[in-house]
C-alpha cells in the first residue's frame, strides 16, 4: 500500500522554489531515507508532506486522497511527525506531550480516554522514558526531548511517520534503540521517512534513499545501487569513499580535502 505519493513536487517558502521535480513514494513496511547537505530543503519537504506549507506545484497524495482535500485531523491520522527536538520549547510535562499524539484520534471536543492515556504510557515505556513522564519538556535535555517526540509519534498510531533527523542528539545507546525501533515499526507495516546526516545510518536503516541536491533529486532508489561513492561525493561536494565492513555493513568516509565553492 502506498502511504505517500508525490509527483513533480516543487516546494519552497513564500512562493520561492527550493526543490523542483521531486518524485517520492513511501510504501507501508518500508523505510525511506532522505540525504542531502545542510539547507538543501529536507525539512521544507517534510513540512510540505505534512501539509504545513503548500506545495508550489506537482501532486501530493496521502493514501488515496490528494492532500489538498484532507482536513488537518485526517492528515494527522495518516502521518505522524517527529520534528527536530530543538524546534519545540513546549512548556508541558512530557507525558502530556505524548498524550497530544492521541488528539488526532479524538473528536473536536472530547478529552483523552483511559485507553488514550494507556497508549501514551505504552509508547513511553517502549522507548524507555516512562521515568520522564512528569518532567517539564523545557527542562529536558535535547536527546530526552527527542525521545519524547518519538513517543508522541508512536502514540499517534498513524500508518506513516516522518522523522526529521530523529537521532541527531541521541547517545550511542538511544541511537541504537531508535534505529532498531524504526526497523521493528517497518516490520509491523508502518512506512517511515526520515532524514539523517549520517550516510552509514541511512545505509543500515533504509530500504530506499532519496539524495537531495541543490534544486532537486540527484538520485533515488535502493541503498546498494543508489548510495555510490560517486553519488555521495557529488551530493556533498567532497570526495567520499565507500567501504564494506567485514560484517557486511556499508561505511562512508569523507576523504581529506576541503570542498571548494566553484
Ligand atoms: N520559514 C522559512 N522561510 C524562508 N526560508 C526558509 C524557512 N525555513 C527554511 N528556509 C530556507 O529554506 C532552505 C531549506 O531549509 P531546510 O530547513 O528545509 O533545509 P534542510 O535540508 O532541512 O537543512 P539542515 O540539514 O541544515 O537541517 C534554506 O535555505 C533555509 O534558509
Amino acid at each position: 500500500m502506498t502511504l505517500i505519493e508525490a509527483r513533480g513536487l516543487a516546494i519552497g517558502h513564500g512562493g520561492q522554489p527550493i526543490l523542483k521535480g521531486v518524485d517520492l513514494s513511501l510504501r507501508a513496511g518500508k523505510v525511506l531515507c532522505l540525504l542531502g547537505p545542510n539547507g538543501v530543503g529536507k525539512t521544507t519537504l517534510f513540512r510540505t508532506l505534512l501539509g504545513l506549507i503548500p506545495a508550489l506545484s506537482g501532486t501530493l497524495a496521502l493514501g488515496e486522497e490528494p492532500i489538498t482535500r484532507l482536513p488537518r485531523h485526517r492528515i494527522a491520522a495518516h502521518l505522524a511527525y517527529v520534528p527536530q527536538a530543538q524546534d519545540l520549547p513546549f512548556a508541558y510535562v512530557a507525558q502530556d506531550i505524548v498524550l497530544m499524539g492521541r488528539s488526532a484520534a479524538l473528536g473536536p471536543y472530547s478529552s483523552p480516554s483511559a485507553q488514550d492515556v494507556q497508549l501514551a504510557q505504552a509508547a513511553m515505556q517502549r522507548l524507555g522514558i516512562a521515568h520522564l513522564g512528569a518532567r517539564d519538556m523545557t527542562r529536558l535535555s535535547g536527546g530526552q526531548r527527542q525521545m519524547v517526540l518519538i513517543a508522541r509519534a508512536l502514540a499517534q498510531g498513524a500508518p506513516a511517520i516522518v522523522m526529521d533527523e530523529p537521532t541527531a542528539s541521541l547517545d550511542l545507546a538511544n541511537r541504537r534503540r531508535i534505529g532498531d525501533l524504526i526497523r521493528v515499526l517497518a516490520g509491523e507495516g508502518k512506512g517511515i521517512i526520515l532524514s539523517t546526516h549520517d550516510p552509514d545510518q541511512a545505509a543500515e536503516l533504509a530500504d530506499e534513499v532519496l539524495l537531495l541536491g541543490p534544486g532537486g533529486v540527484l538520485a533515488s532508489g535502493p541503498v546498494q545501487q543508489t548510495m555510490t561513492a560517486s553519488a555521495l561525493s557529488t551530493l556533498y561536494g567532497t570526495p567520499i569513499r565507500r567501504e564494506t565492513l567485514s560484517e557486511g555493513a556499508i561505511h562512508f568516509r569523507a576523504l581529506p580535502g576541503l570542498p571548494s565553492d566553484d
